[in-house]
């Protein structure tokens, strides 16, 4: 078989639902599974162009300004990975998200990562599990960390923005060093669990010797449906979060709160923006035993609606001034309150989490996989600040992750993530 030949058998999609099994491919077969790292894609010597299959059913665009996952609405399940950084050249790094860019645009197809082959041999080049799912909604968005830029090897130190640096400690934080930091962040969000993991997996798997993983967090939000919409969700201490975000569909104001702007930091990240992810503990067992109006008290919202306390509707304006026999009707102390008296905005696209049982308190170990979205990491600091030792909300909650990521702009058609970084 030509070169030609064999190309042009991989840029066939290949549906899940229709797996082609073909053969005479058993030379890149080897290559593949001797080096784990590149698969057949590469092991051609070249990375073929994987366009956006509009047909493809439950798609969400890989390609264009901005990375998917971002303002790419109702995000059902999560799997959210970071990784250190093992390669040893930013010519390594470089070939890595070349690699992932491809595959990316195969995942979100709803497609293997490469098509199989006939020798029973080896193993195959897709793990298989989302074999017959469709492409879910399929997200993916990369992101890299502070810690990236210190790696001599890399040669990327000059490249760092002044901005992205270790988060500072809050008053409240009681960090676990095993949900801290990383290198590279990779957030799969789809409406099928299975399918985000999926991807997760199969793009570490890709790229065995360049990373390692260092902590992960699955999350998952649940939608009420009125008129064929989705409603706010509700996190696991049932109030309606999301209801104060920006309006994703105004593209002045997305450019305002979330999209770097040409000069407002290093090149490679205009159009880009900065994603902090906190794993916070939400103690439920506390909350649960919380009177009613104490509980909204805490938020300044009422939890059935979601209303600002004293109104009707969830996207009532809050007055955050008004009174009532002299006393402020949205304490000072809520979270509302304390998360509006500052001007910074954050788009937040969190995630309930569920993991089992603290084997030291016996309480549930659940919360919130809080992830925002800005041009600046000041803006989640100031918000942060803001609530400090004051925000009643800290009763029931404990930091225990924490890490910020830069992530890159959107990828034009036949270049690669990270272009503007490593190219
Ligand atoms: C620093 C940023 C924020 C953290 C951390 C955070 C944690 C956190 N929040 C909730 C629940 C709710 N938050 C709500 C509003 C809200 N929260 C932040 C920021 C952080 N929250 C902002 C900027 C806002 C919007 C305020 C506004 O302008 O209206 C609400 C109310 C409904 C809503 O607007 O989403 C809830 C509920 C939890 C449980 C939590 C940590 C576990
Ligand atoms: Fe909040």
């Amino acid at each position: 078989m030509s070169n030609q030949e064999e190309k042009s058998i991989l840029q066939k999609e290949v549906s899940r639902r229709d797996v082609l099994k073909f053969a005479g491919i058993g030379g890149a077969g080897v290559i593949l599974g001797a080096s784990g790292l590149t698969g057949a894609l590469t092991a051609f010597g070249a990375n073929p162009f994987i366009d956006d299959d509009q047909t493809a059913v439950n798609k969400v665009k890989f390609y264009g300004k901005h990375q998917s996952g971002i303002l790419t609405k109702n995000p059902e399940h999560v799997y959210f990975v970071a990784l250190n950084c093992i390669a040893k050249s930013k010519k390594e790094l470089k070939e890595l998200f070349q690699l992932w860019t491809n595959y990316s645009a195969q995942l979100m197809n709803g497609q293997l990562v490469e098509p199989y082959t006939a020798n029973k041999l080896l193993p195959t080049a897709d793990t298989g599990e989302a074999e017959g799912l469709d492409a879910s909604h399929l997200t993916l968005t990369f992101g890299v960390g502070p810690s990236l830029f210190e790696k001599k090897e890399l040669g990327l130190q000059h490249m760092k923005p002044k901005e992205l640096a270790d988060l500072p400690h809050f008053p409240k934080d009681q960090l676990d060093p095993n949900y801290v930091g990383g290198d590279i962040c990779i957030q799969a969000c789809a409406d099928d669990p299975q399918v985000a993991f999926h991807a997760v997996r199969n793009l570490v798997r890709a790229a065995r010797g360049k990373v390692t993983m260092s902590w992960s967090q699955t999350g998952f939000n649940s939608y009420e449906v009125k008129n064929k919409k989705k409603l706010t969700p509700r996190n696991l201490f049932a109030f309606k979060d999301g209801t104060g975000n920006p309006n994703v569909d105004n593209e002045k104001e997305m450019n305002e709160v979330v999209w770097v702007q040409p000069g407002e930091s290093k090149s490679w990240l205009t159009g880009g923006t900065y994603l902090v992810a906190r794993r916070i503990q939400m103690h439920l067992e506390t909350w649960d035993r919380t009177a009613l109006s104490a509980q909204e008290a805490t938020f300044g919202r009422h939890r059935d609606t979601g209303a600002p306390l004293g109104k009707k509707g969830e996207f009532d304006d809050v007055g955050l001034d008004r009174k009532e026999n002299d006393q402020p009707v949205i304490p000072v102390n809520s979270h509302l309150h304390l998360a509006r008296q500052v001007k910074d905005r954050i788009l937040r696209r969190s995630f309930s989490y569920s993991d089992g049982i603290n084997p030291t308190t016996g309480a549930f170990d659940a919360g919130l996989l809080f992830i925002s979205f800005q041009k600046h990491p000041k803006q989640f600091i100031n918000i942060q600040n803001s609530f400090g030792r004051v925000d009643k909300l800290n009763e029931y909650i404990t930091h225990r992750g924490s890490a910020l990521f830069a992530c890159f702009p959107g990828v034009k058609k036949g270049s690669y993530l990270g272009a503007e970084l490593f190219g």
